[in-house]
């Protein structure tokens, strides 16, 4: 354990991929002689930030958010005694704008350096063969567990009239089917990790969500980026009406683009940013469809690991799916923007402090998280000015976490029910569907 007492403090910094150590610091460590002494040693402005025992990048901005990371440190890396190890990077100078105040960016991967035209190519009796037997060998899984064909029509790839398809700079033959049409693209929002678009595929009128990763120059030919690919290929055969569907995964150059279902009705975070906290019927109307498509997952052996009102969508008939499933943690990885910052809100201790095994009861904390949101617009230790001090807040002072005020019993029962710990105190989905008074089945549930 590192002592907040006299013994000094190792600071470790990295940068560029190489470590060195900056110094031994007397404590409590200050945040204004760690920045001279980053100043002098380096000579440039630098953003320091701190890995999180969950693999998280926090970053440290004041005194308070380096005491946190401290005590952090001392909780999570006791083989490491005494040392404290931060993750140094080179500040832009765009650094202060926020992803909401940039301007929505034209799908610049999408805008052909060419004149297109929309029509219709007629294919060969050849191309209709391999299409066929193609979709069929995607044959996927669907919510019955049944073996069905792939739904996709059978799409045309686009071409570059030099004869090169839109997804030539990376070996996507057996997908790229979705030939967009570049005129009918656009921006739905911006995430920690990419920008989302509705787009129009031209030769059937199909609409997709397209989200774009901008891949880093470590990430592009990287094993993350493969997995991520593969990973999406196989995540196509999961089919279920609470769960957005993905499409396909094509990498552009510098970029990776998901084809997902498009939501109309955008994100339940949205939809309480606008209106405000969920009345409870509503509340449990949407935990019931969500904890449907977790029972899903979880039964295909798949943890979502980013249960948040965000990738909670609705659509144009009052239901809701969730997204972003399986694929968040990889898009983490290689995305350009390392911060998550926010998402540590949903995080349940096991996952905050890094252990070895996560299972499904991960989501069922997160959910609950995701309900204190419905109910009160925000998620639970949103009082903590900090990411950080979310973090032991989760870890070491649960007790700290505020009940939504006007929750009814059975609200607060639920709640608490999502929070146990350890995990293997938390009842899985399926038990929860069955048992829990706050989630009465809906009309169109299965039986359970
Ligand atoms: N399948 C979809 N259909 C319609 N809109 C979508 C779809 N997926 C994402 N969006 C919208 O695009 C925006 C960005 O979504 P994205 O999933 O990248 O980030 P997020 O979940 O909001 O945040 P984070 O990246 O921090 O998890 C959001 O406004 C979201 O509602």
């Amino acid at each position: 354990m590192i002592s907040n007492g006299l013994s000094p403090l190792r600071v470790i910094c990295e940068l560029d991929g190489r470590s060195s150590t900056l110094g031994q610091f007397p404590q409590p460590l200050s945040l204004s002689q760690l920045s001279a002494s980053l100043r002098s040693v380096y000579g440039r402005q630098l953003k320091v930030q701190f890995t999180m025992p969950c693999g998280s990048v926090q970053p440290i901005r004041s005194q308070q958010d380096l005491n946190t990371i401290v005590t952090i440190a001392a909780d999570h890396y006791e083989q490491e005694a005494g040392t404290l190890r931060l993750r140094l990077q080179p500040e832009s100078p765009d650094a202060t704008t926020s992803p909401e105040s940039q301007p929505p960016a034209p799908p610049s991967f999408l805008l052909p350096e060419y004149p297109i035209s929309v029509q219709r190519r007629e294919r060969s009796t050849s191309e209709r063969r391999n299409s066929r037997s193609s979709r069929l060998s995607d044959a996927g899984v669907s919510e019955d567990g049944a073996v069905q064909k792939e739904q996709l029509a059978p799409f045309v790839p686009a071409r570059h009239p030099s004869g090169q398809g839109l997804d030539s700079a990376a070996d996507n033959s057996d997908i790229g089917q979705i030939a967009l049409n570049f005129e009918k693209c656009t921006f739905l929002g911006q995430g920690s990790f990419g920008k989302v678009y509705k787009c129009e595929d031209f030769n059937t009128g199909r609409i997709y969500a397209v989200k774009v990763v901008e891949l880093n120059s470590h990430s592009l030919e990287s094993q993350a980026v493969r997995s991520l690919e593969q990973e999406i290929r196989l995540l196509r055969a999961i089919e279920h009406r609470r769960i957005v569907k993905y499409f396909d995964c094509r990498r552009e150059p510098n970029r990776l683009c998901i084809f997902m279902e498009f939501m109309p009705e955008n994100s339940l975070r949205h939809y309480i940013r606008a209106r405000g906290p969920l009345n409870e019927k509503a509340a449990m109307r949407f935990t019931r469809m969500v904890m449907e498509g977790l029972h899903f997952l979880h039964s295909r052996d798949i943890i979502h690991r980013d249960v948040k009102a965000a990738n909670i969508l609705k659509d144009s008939h009052g239901k809701v799916k969730l997204s972003d499933f399986g694929a968040a943690k990889r898009i983490q990885e290689i995305g350009t923007s390392h911060s998550v910052t926010g998402t540590v809100f949903y995080m349940s201790p096991e996952m905050i402090g890094g252990e070895a095994h996560i299972d499904f009861k991960t989501d069922i904390w997160s959910l609950g998280a995701t309900v204190v949101e419905f109910l009160t617009g925000q998620p639970p230790y949103h009082h903590c000015d900090n990411p950080a001090a979310v973090v032991l807040c989760i870890m070491n002072h649960p007790e700290h976490f505020r009940m939504p005020a006007e929750a009814s019993d059975v609200a607060r029962d639920f709640i608490r029910t999502c929070f146990a710990r350890p995990a293997s105190l938390r009842p899985g989905a399926e038990e929860l569907l069955r048992n829990h008074p706050f989630l009465p089945p809906l009309d169109d549930s299965p039986p359970f």
